[in-house]
């Protein structure tokens, strides 16, 4: 490997095995590297200990290596998922992590909004791509969406994620799964009751996400869009705010 291609990257945290709480992959055991640092700020973000800048004490610049052995470490040395988090991981030279993890027959996920193309996307084994909607205050870039999908070149398995708050997000949802009607959709109820960055287990109100998904699951059946799959984040049913599970 070139010194140019050895840059170190920012870790918030590493931990698993736990099972993936979201969209497609959603109940598979999974490592989560989340990388520290991100493009944007959602006014709802679940894990601002990972995007803001005040936190970056917390976060490590680390070789493939040393978060190579953390990986294996914590998975056993038995190849699984690796989910690629953050924070923004487009946005971390993880193009080396993802081939040390393939050789050794580890499959990598990565979650990111989309704002920024990489073209070790093409070696991923699933992209999730996760367009803000109006109520994150963030607006979107489609251009650089549509450069993501192009550097993904069909090659690993791409779904659609859409966080939804309110009417407005899930028509935003709707416009985007049109855009590209090739790609699954997954809708996830917003949870109104994040974590502060400073307090890993605040409260959740998990009756209120629930009756946000009810109301979801009413619009989608309604609108007869049968394509949508709409699941909760099961994480937080589980184990609710708690952080690194
Ligand atoms: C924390 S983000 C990190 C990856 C990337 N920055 C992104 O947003 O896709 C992981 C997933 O959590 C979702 N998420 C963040 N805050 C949330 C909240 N309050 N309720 C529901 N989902 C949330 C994001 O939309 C994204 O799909
Ligand atoms: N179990 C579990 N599943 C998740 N899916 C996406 C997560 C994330 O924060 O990116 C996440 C997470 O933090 N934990
Ligand atoms: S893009 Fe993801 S990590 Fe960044 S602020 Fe939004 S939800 Fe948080
Ligand atoms: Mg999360």
């Amino acid at each position: 490997m070139t010194a140019a291609r050895e840059r170190h990257i920012r870790v918030s945290e590493i931990f698993g095995p736990t099972i993936q709480g979201e969209g497609i992959l959603i109940g598979l055991p999974t490592v989560f590297v989340r990388t520290g640092g991100c493009d944007y700020r959602c006014s709802w973000c679940d894990t601002l200990h990972a995007v803001d800048s005040d936190y970056r004490d917390q976060w490590r610049l680390m070789s493939t290596d040393e978060i190579w052995q953390e990986v294996t470490r914590l998975a056993g040395n038995r190849p699984l998922t690796v989910s690629l988090s953050g924070g923004n991981p487009a946005i971390q030279p993880l193009g080396p992590l993802i081939e040390r993890g393939h050789r050794e027959g580890y499959r990598f996920a990565l979650e990111t909004q989309g704002s920024v193309a990489k073209d070790w996307f093409a070696d991923l084994d699933v992209l999730v791509l996760s367009p803000k909607p109006p109520s994150s205050g963030m607006e979107t870039d489609w251009d650089a969406f549509d450069a993501c999908l192009r550097m993904a070149a069909e090659k690993p398995q791409v779904a659609l994620k859409v966080v939804v708050f309110d009417d407005r997000d899930y028509l935003y949802a709707r416009a985007a799964a049109a855009r590209h009607p090739d790609l699954p959709v997954y809708l996830q109820p917003g949870n109104h009751t994040p974590p502060p960055p400073d307090d890993d287990d605040a409260k959740v109100d998990v009756d209120g996400i629930m009756d946000r998904m009810l109301w979801l699951v009413d619009k989608v059946t309604a609108d007869r869009w049968f394509e949508a799959r709409v699941l909760p984040q099961l994480h937080v049913l589980l184990w609710g705010n708690k952080r690194g599970v």
